[in-house]
């Protein structure tokens, strides 16, 4: 993976049909996802239970480009070879997941994965400032994690700025996830994010069959996102 800061969607395929994931990762893809947002759910960090490395492992060989795995779940640790074997390129992992997140971004990265660390809405920009030699990507949760289809929470971009600002020159990218639509990807790319989740937004009115629902939708987010770089 090479590094840079141009506007990136990553379709989120929690919101896709569980039924046909392989077809759905190939259909947003072929449809200009940049990267493929693999949401992972363990029903004791986040009241919601979706898939594993299996799974994640399953669908890779549908995915060119990025799998990017988010891991709702604690532990993290005993899963950081799981979901390496399984071809991960990104494995993000919670601040408050667990009492030794800096040992958990080593390990990811001495895996051969990029290493992410996701902050949850009321989690302060601080947290992530000890740790921002060790991590590839901060994901600032722009809903609290557990489900899609959620509203955007505004206040939630200041610490985007924040982290920009921390950031410096730094290879770091800035992910936003959760409520990323057409109306809030400007405010989102603006105030320095460069990887944009959305799920509900991409895969609303779509199917595998009727794939160029996705590829307009995933348009107009990037429009919107880059409209967003040019007023801001
Ligand atoms: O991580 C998530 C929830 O925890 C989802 O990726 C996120 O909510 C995206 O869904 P939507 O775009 O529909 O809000």
């Amino acid at each position: 993976m090479t590094f840079d800061r141009t506007i990136k969607i990553a379709p989120s395929i929690l919101s896709s049909d569980f039924a046909r994931l392989g077809e759905e990762c190939r259909a947003i893809e072929a449809q200009g996802a940049d990267w493929v947002h693999v949401d992972v759910m363990d029903n004791h960090f986040v009241p919601n239970l979706t898939i594993g490395p299996g799974v994640a492992k399953a669908i890779r060989p549908h995915i060119k480009g990025v799998m990017d795995v988010h891991v709702m779940i604690a532990p993290v640790d005993p899963l950081i070879e799981a979901f390496a074997e399984a071809g991960t390129d990104i494995l993000t992992a919670h601040a408050e997941a667990g009492p030794h997140i800096h040992r958990t971004l080593q390990a990811i990265r001495a895996a051969g994965m990029k290493a992410g660390l996701a902050l949850n809405p009321g989690t302060p920009a601080e947290a992530a400032a000890p740790l921002l030699d060790s991590v590839d990507l901060i994901l600032a949760m722009t809903v609290n994690p557990g489900f899609g289809g959620q509203a955007f929470l505004e206040p939630v971009l200041d610490k985007v700025a924040a982290l920009r600002g921390m950031i410096g020159d730094r290879p770091v990218h800035i992910q936003v996830d959760g409520g990323i639509d057409t109306r809030t990807a400007g405010r989102a790319a603006a105030s320095g994010a460069d990887v944009l989740v959305a799920g509900s937004a991409v895969f609303r009115g779509g199917s595998p069959d009727a794939a160029q629902v996705y590829g307009d939708n995933i348009a107009a987010i990037r429009s919107a996102a880059e409209a967003g770089l040019t007023v801001g």
